[in-house]
């Protein structure tokens, strides 16, 4: 409780506290209970239960300015209110976890794709180094390899912080977090001290939360300009990216061209860049030196995810022969342009790109992989920006040569409802397979293709579930395809 007292400059008793936790279905005896005015519920009204569940201390948000750290007692358990809780959680969290992030090397990484990608190589390739080292985002949280299930991307203030504490104690020197658009407008993030900031790219995605691409933009600029950041690195091939280079004259510029010139202190740059079944080589120079990197990833995306984590380890430090060493033994991404493949079947390829932007590009990069004919299997979320859906359409017809269209967590929507907005983006709706369910949709793929034909199975990439209504069923894309290629469970 000190530290409480001490942050809000009031006399507290002097009792040990535990965790601190936003959900009162979470407390146990001696926690601290934040209820919080939020986005559907308002929070404050747990505090009872909260307090019955064991809490010793409360604090709630208050709307009013003149509130403002008054203290009340609740049987005999004190209740601080605060105005503007939520933006403030992030800080007192921090102090009451003692300040983690300060305590070992943090990094961010934000953009619309990407951010999974480039959080889990920076991760592994520190894992190779020798280093203990955790990361947060999509496909979890904890150590490597022993990673969580968490629900969001970017979790709350609260659990960040605890998280961070968490793998101080276990020893970790290392952790890569994604940040997502959402954890920066709700100031999730906001009190970290981030040693790094990686930028991948900008297109659409979330319009149903931030309403303009221009407000979506901002949103993640806030991580560069905003927050304590020591060095930020940028993908300039992105037009949203570049933009911002000219405000950031010590950020660190990443190019895939070989005609980029970089104008700042801190750069790296592809300067050819070959593509083979199995991976690519890619010779680059930089700021910091010149090598060459032979990888297992594939597609060109990847390219740049995997130059963003380089140029983020040398702006940091790590040395170029240290990287170099151990670049080639980096591992794809668990549903990132991961590769299933059988003896005399089609190759599939199963991926997250779940926006326009990400499908193109997994299209892109799964044509130079292929010999035979391209197969697209996707379907768009319910209850998510609606937009994406024709354009999402538009390109699977343009860059595949057969487009089955089926479903991808439909939840509160009305599945045919779903496909009727993918089908409208189409120029020949006549030539695409619509099969709802999706187990079926890729059993008939697999039937109709021929063995050097290549199955890009986009959408859901690591996802376990499928959610209709608000059921989440088992459901993997990667145990689908496994048991179709006659493969021993590879998930
Ligand atoms: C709309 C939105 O972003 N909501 C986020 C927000 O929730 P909120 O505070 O508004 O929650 P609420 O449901 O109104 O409840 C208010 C409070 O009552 C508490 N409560 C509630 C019930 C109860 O019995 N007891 C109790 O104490 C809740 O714990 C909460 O503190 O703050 C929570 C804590 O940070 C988030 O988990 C939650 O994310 C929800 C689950 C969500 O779906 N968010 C998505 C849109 C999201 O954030 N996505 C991004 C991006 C993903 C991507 O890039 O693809 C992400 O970072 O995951
Ligand atoms: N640098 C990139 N540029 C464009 N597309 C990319 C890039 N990296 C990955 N992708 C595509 O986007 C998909 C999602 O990648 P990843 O999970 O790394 O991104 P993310 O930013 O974490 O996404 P999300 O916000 O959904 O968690 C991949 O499956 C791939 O299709
Ligand atoms: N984290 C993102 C990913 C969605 C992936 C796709 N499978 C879907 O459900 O739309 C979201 O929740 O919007
Ligand atoms: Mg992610």
């Amino acid at each position: 409780m000190q530290r409480l007292s001490r942050y809000f400059g009031l006399t507290l008793p002097n009792h040990q506290l535990q965790t601190m936790q936003l959900d009162s279905r979470a407390v146990k005896q001696g926690d601290v209970f934040i209820g919080l005015i939020g986005h559907q519920i308002d929070g404050r009204k747990f505090v009872t239960q909260a307090i019955n569940a064991g809490a010793a201390a409360i604090i709630v948000e208050s709307d009013d300015p003149a509130d403002h750290t008054r203290l009340t007692w609740q049987d005999n358990i004190p209740v601080i209110h605060v105005y503007q809780l939520a933006s403030q959680l992030s800080k007192l969290a921090g102090e009451f976890y003692q300040q983690p992030s300060t305590q070992l090397t943090l990094v961010g990484v934000t953009g619309t794709n990407g951010k999974t990608t480039v959080a889990n190589l920076l991760t592994q390739w520190n894992h190779l180094l020798g280093k203990r080292s955790a990361v947060m985002g999509t496909i979890g949280n904890g150590f490597y390899q022993h990673i969580q299930p968490a629900t969001n991307t970017t979790g709350s203030a609260v659990e960040i912080q605890r998280n961070l504490a968490e793998f101080v104690e276990q020893g970790a020197e290392f952790v890569a977090m994604e940040v997502s658009s959402h954890g920066l407008v709700q100031q999730r993030v906001a009190a970290l001290h981030f040693d790094a900031a990686v930028f991948t790219n900008l297109s659409r995605d979330h319009l149903d939360y931030h309403h303009t691409l221009e407000a979506y933009a901002a949103a993640k600029k806030t991580l560069f300009t905003e927050l304590d950041v020591k060095q930020r690195v940028i993908n300039a091939d992105d037009v949203v990216g570049k933009q911002w280079l000219q405000e950031l004259p010590d950020a660190v510029e990443v190019s895939l061209s070989a005609t980029f010139t970089p104008q700042h202190q801190q750069w790296l740059k592809a300067e050819q860049i070959e593509y083979h079944p199995l991976g690519a080589t890619i010779h680059f120079s930089s700021s910091w030196g010149s090598a060459i990197f032979h990888s297992k990833l594939i597609g060109e995306f990847n390219v740049s995810n995997l130059l963003l984590a380089t140029a983020t380890l040398l702006s940091l430090g790590y040395p170029l022969s240290d990287l170099l060493n151990t670049v080639s033994q980096l591992e794809g991404v668990c549903g990132r342009m991961e590769r299933f493949t059988a003896e005399n079947k089609p190759t599939a390829v199963v991926d997250y790109a779940h926006t326009p932007d990400a499908l193109e590009k997994a299209l892109l990069a799964s044509r130079l992989h292929c010999h035979g004919e391209l197969w697209c299997i996707f379907g768009c979320g319910g209850d998510r920006d609606k937009g994406k859906r024709p354009q999402m359409a538009k390109i699977a017809e343009q860059l595949a040569d057969k487009v089955i269209i089926t479903d991808d967590n439909p939840r509160t929507e009305d599945a045919a409802a779903i496909i009727n907005d993918i089908v409208q983006g189409l120029d020949f709706p006549n030539n695409a397979t619509i099969i709802h369910r999706r187990e079926q949709a890729l059993a008939y793929a697999f039937e109709q293709a021929k063995p050097n034909d290549l199955i890009l199975v986009a959408g859901k990439g690591h996802e376990d579930y499928q959610i209709i209504g608000h059921t989440k069923h088992h459901f993997s894309d990667r145990e689908i395809v496994s048991q179709l290629l006659g493969l021993n469970n590879k998930t």
